[in-house]
């Protein structure tokens, strides 16, 4: 499947909720649409009866009208000889009394008389006929604009609307997928892409469903529109707007294409330049430590000065679109003028006052023809941006889940104990991690873990709460394979205390009640007392209300891990799992940690990955991990007077300490 149709299908997954709200969008653009198309046209029907108007208001108004009505009685004025000052009816009154005493018959004079009345009334109708005509086709117009901008505004609502609903629960979706996906997922991606996925991804989706997608819809329907409009109105005219669009549409192609490549070149050089600061940021410390602050901003030099060639060259790509087609308007303004100019001086039967009309309108035309091309081409990038965005989204979404059994009994307590049974397992197809391993420890028993560096400890305890599932054999609690728990009671029953712990966002309180939201200060404290920190809490200005995170904390390492040992124990796990951390820590922190983990551990089924054998000379039960294989098992002392891998392990550590 191609990019741009899983771009479809997600578009289409979080659209199709709204079909009712986009109907009345589109009834709202092709509305403003047609507005918009049949606006230049009354423009022009204005200009025509704009210039009727103006010509009828001087001969009506003008010396043209005078003359014509005077010209009637010139002859008996001048027959008269009467001052310029009388009145019109004085002299229609001397007029008839001289005609009779020049002998016109009174029908004679009649028939002259209303012939000027006439000419008179007719101008004046027409003149009055003509003001009504431009008043309404002036309102019309004004009526044309205010629809048009009430639909614009109110199909655009509509759709910010949507918008904002459906990012919405694209980001609520992404997060629940995140929820649900596999540790594997967060072991292969960085945190970066990841969060960029939630920021720049979705930003670009929304940005674009917001402004590009409007713009291209309803400047397709423009275009469309404008074009049935101007073949309608004058086929010779329409010929001429659209003469040099075949030329601008192949060039607007070639752009396009251009801008895209350079678009995708500068997205990855902008990625690389992430990955390098995300790498740095993370890594200041020992940036620092061993004094690489020159070589670390020399290389960020570098990836930045990629980054700003790619730009230019995109922008520089995408910037053109735009001139380019304001070119072809102009060209085009020209053809229209002296190409329509030619064509209404050629036919005759044309008046000057609607020829003028056509080319008023359809340099309106041109515009209006050429600006939903211009904005398309310029919204490209945007929607190439939003469709990446989408496939991006879609690869998570596809990513498979943790896999949750339907119904799975719910696991309340351990009361025979943890059955390792031959158990196989490897992260990546062809490497084997775990080689047929067997581990039986019965409840209430603590047992450690110990081995060289890479040699599966921390593996065990990924699988023990099914952050992978082994690849063969099994993990069963009181005989029963932990896949057939419900994962959550599963896991609410397995504690972990990792290596290396974090701290939320949050107070000290809330850190420690993490597992077990409703715990009252009392239990909090009891805990913390139990792993020896209740007092280096009392000691903080805030105690337990000090704010903290995982990156302005107010703990050591070691104070981390009693938080985190203080944490698991508040929710009393049925089986404990605890990595001891390996830091450096100093020997009083490092005599609490122990106290902690006693503490932890008293009476519990319990599983300790040990980096320091002394804190597992009490363990029942010992098992020696080498590549993966159970080498050695036994307590403290079997396995010392064993003689074996575990006593040379004891005894350089020994001599070391
Ligand atoms: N997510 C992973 N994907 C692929 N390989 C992994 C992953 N995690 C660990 N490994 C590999 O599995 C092997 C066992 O790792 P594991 O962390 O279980 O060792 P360990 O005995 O706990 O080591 P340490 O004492 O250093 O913590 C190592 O070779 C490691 O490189």
């Amino acid at each position: 499947m191609s990019d741009t149709t899983r771009a479809i299908r997600f578009f289409y997954l979080y659209l199709k909720k709204y079909k009712l709200q986009f109907v009345v969008i589109m009834i709202f653009i092709i509305l403003a649409t047609w507005l918009q198309v049949i606006a230049p046209s009354l423009l022009g029907d204005a200009i025509t009866n704009l210039g009727t108007y103006v010509k009828d208001y001087f001969t009506h108004q003008g010396a043209a009208g005078m003359k014509k009505m005077l010209d009637g009685f010139q002859p008996l004025i001048q027959q008269a000889n009467l001052p310029g000052t009388t009145k019109m009816s004085e002299v229609f009154q001397m007029a008839h009394q001289t005609a009779a005493s020049m002998h016109i018959s009174a029908d004679k004079f009649n028939q002259a008389s209303a012939m000027t009345i006439n000419q008179a009334t007719a101008i004046a109708h027409s003149h009055a006929a003509s003001t009504t005509t431009f008043m309404k086709g002036m309102w019309q117009l004004l009526l044309v604009y205010l629809a048009t901008g009430v639909s614009m505004l109110i199909y655009t609502l509509l759709f910010s609307r949507i918008v904002a609903h459906s990012t919405n629960r694209m980001r609520k979706g992404l997060f629940g997928k995140l929820e649900r996906l596999t540790i594997s997922y967060f072991d292969r991606h960085q945190d970066g892409d990841i969060l960029a996925r939630f920021t720049s991804d979705l930003d670009n989706i929304q940005n674009t469903l917001n402004q590009a997608l409007v713009s291209v819809v309803s400047n397709a329907a423009i275009f469309v529109g404008v074009l049935i409009q101007i073949f309608d109105k004058n086929i010779t005219f329409a010929l001429l707007t659209v003469a040099a669009s075949p030329v601008a549409i192949i060039a607007a192609i070639v752009i396009i294409r251009q801008s895209k490549k350079a678009t995708d070149k500068q997205q990855e050089e902008v990625s690389q330049l992430n990955a390098y600061m995300d790498e740095k940021i993370s890594g200041q410390k020992e940036i620092i430590v061993e004094g690489l602050q020159e070589d670390s901003i020399n290389g960020f030099l570098k990836h930045n000065a990629k980054v700003k060639k790619r730009t230019f060259a995109a922008q520089a790509w995408s910037g053109m679109i735009f001139p380019l087609m304001n070119g072809f308007q102009l060209l085009t303004i020209a053809i229209v003028i002296f190409g329509g100019t030619a064509y209404v001086l050629n036919d005759k039967s044309m008046s000057i006052a609607t020829g003028l009309g056509l080319l008023v309108a359809f340099v309106q035309y041109v515009q209006t023809y050429y600006n939903p091309i211009m904005q398309i081409s310029s919204n490209f990038g945007q929607l190439q941006l939003a469709i990446t965005g989408a496939t991006r989204l879609n690869v998570m979404f596809d990513e498979p889940e943790e896999v949750r059994p339907e119904n799975g009994a719910k696991l309340e307590h351990i009361n025979e104990g943890v059955q390792i049974e031959n158990l196989d397992f490897e992260y990546l197809p062809g490497k084997p991690i775990l080689k047929n391993v067997n581990i039986n420890v019965k409840k209430g028993q603590m047992v450690a873990l110990v081995g060289p560096t890479g040699s599966g400890k921390t593996t065990v305890m990924n699988l023990m709460n099914r952050f992978y599932d082994v690849n063969s054999g099994s993990i069963k609690f009181d005989g029963k394979d932990i896949r057939e728990f419900d994962l959550d009671s599963l896991r609410s029953n397995v504690g972990i205390v990792l290596q290396e712990s974090t701290l939320f966002d949050g107070t000290i309180a809330d850190n420690i009640k993490f597992g077990k939201p409703n715990a009252t200060q009392e239990e909090i404290e009891t805990v913390a007392k139990t792993t020896h920190i209740h007092e280096f809490i009392e000691s903080l200005p805030e105690k337990y209300e000090t704010h903290v995170s995982d990156d302005e904390s107010v703990f050591s390492v070691g104070q981390k891990q009693q938080i985190s040992i203080a944490r698991t124990i508040l929710t009393n796990p049925e089986l404990l799992i605890l990595d001891e951390a390996t830091s450096n820590v100093d020997t009083v922190t490092e005599q609490q940690i122990q106290w902690a983990m006693e503490a932890a551990i008293a009476g519990r089924t319990s599983f300790v990955i040990a980096h320091r054998l002394k804190t597992i000379l009490n363990a029942d039960k010992i098992i020696v991990l080498k590549d993966g294989e159970v080498i050695e098992e036994g307590n403290h002392h079997e396995l010392v007077a064993q003689g074996g891998f575990y006593a040379e392990l004891y005894r350089n550590q020994f001599v070391f300490e």
